[in-house]
């Protein structure tokens, strides 16, 4: 296992001719961590996920993802490396609802990835609370029960980083802890290696180490303060501080 999955050097990316949503990034994520990247409205968070995990193509610098250096990769080989290494948790779920929890958890398989055996696949529903409901359609189930579906399809394949954005934007806080346990458990247990987007210092209080984005430029890599620290941190690159006469 490679053991630094997610590393980024001199990231930069420009929407067209406009400003840069990210500039100059370099990070090293170790494995078996758990990280949350946390800024304003348009800081460029989702463009930095995005980046490191191979949806969107830099315009300047390089990413290693799982030990290979994604940005020249072509392509179908790209979707291939993302398919296998990497789990990903969006805030709506991306799940099909008209299908069963257990056919969605096996999606990633079905379209080519890993093999999951029957063994595995209940293993991991029992994991993420869902034991005895593979064959649930997935348009029943709670808004909290749909996410622990996609954190199971996201885990099933063992894959060295999930990136998760904004996972628990659409769950209750109590749900949204049971979620958040599940991915720190995947990271500390089993050294996943987790990115997650959030805005709720809450939900990023769960993680161990904190990045800080202002303007598309990282301005503090640090290890997870408790909620109100990061809500002060949060404060200070978001308040437009007075300019002094
Ligand atoms: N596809 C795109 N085309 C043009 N500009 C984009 C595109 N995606 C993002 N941007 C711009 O890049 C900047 C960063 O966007 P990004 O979505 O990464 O921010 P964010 O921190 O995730 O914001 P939010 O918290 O609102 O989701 C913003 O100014 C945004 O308008």
């Amino acid at each position: 296992m490679d053991d630094t999955p997610v590393m980024a050097e001199g990231l930069g990316r420009r929407y067209g001719g406009r400003l840069w949503a990210l500039r100059d990034v370099s990070l090293a994520v170790p494995a078996g961590r758990f990280v949350a990247v946390m800024g304003a409205t348009g800081s460029g968070k989702s463009t930095l996920l995005h980046c490191l995990a191979g949806l969107d193509r830099p315009t300047a610098g390089r990413v290693r993802l799982a030990g290979r250096d994604i940005a020249r990769l072509r392509e179908a080989a790209l979707t291939r490396w993302r398919r296998d290494r990497v789990g990903f948790v969006f805030q709506s779920y991306n799940l099909l609802s008209a299908l069963t929890v257990a056919r969605n958890v096996l999606l990633p398989a079905r379209l080519g990835g890993p093999r999951i055996s029957a063994g595995d696949l209940a293993a991991m529903l029992d994991a993420v609370g869902l034991g005895g409901m593979g064959d649930r359609p997935v348009g029943d189930l709670s808004g909290g029960q749909r996410q622990r579906v996609a954190v199971a399809r996201a885990l099933v394949t063992r894959p060295a980083v999930v990136f998760a954005d904004e996972p628990t934007g659409a769950l209750d806080p109590t749900t949204g802890g049971q979620v958040l346990r599940l991915l720190r458990a995947a990271a500390v247990r089993d050294g996943v290696t987790v990115v997650m987007v959030s805005h709720d210092p809450v939900a990023a209080a769960h993680s161990d180490r904190l990045l800080l984005l202002r303007a598309g430029r990282l301005v503090a890599d640090t290890p997870t303060p408790d909620a109100p620290a990061i809500a002060d941190l949060l404060r200070g690159v978001t308040d437009q501080a007075p300019v002094p006469a």
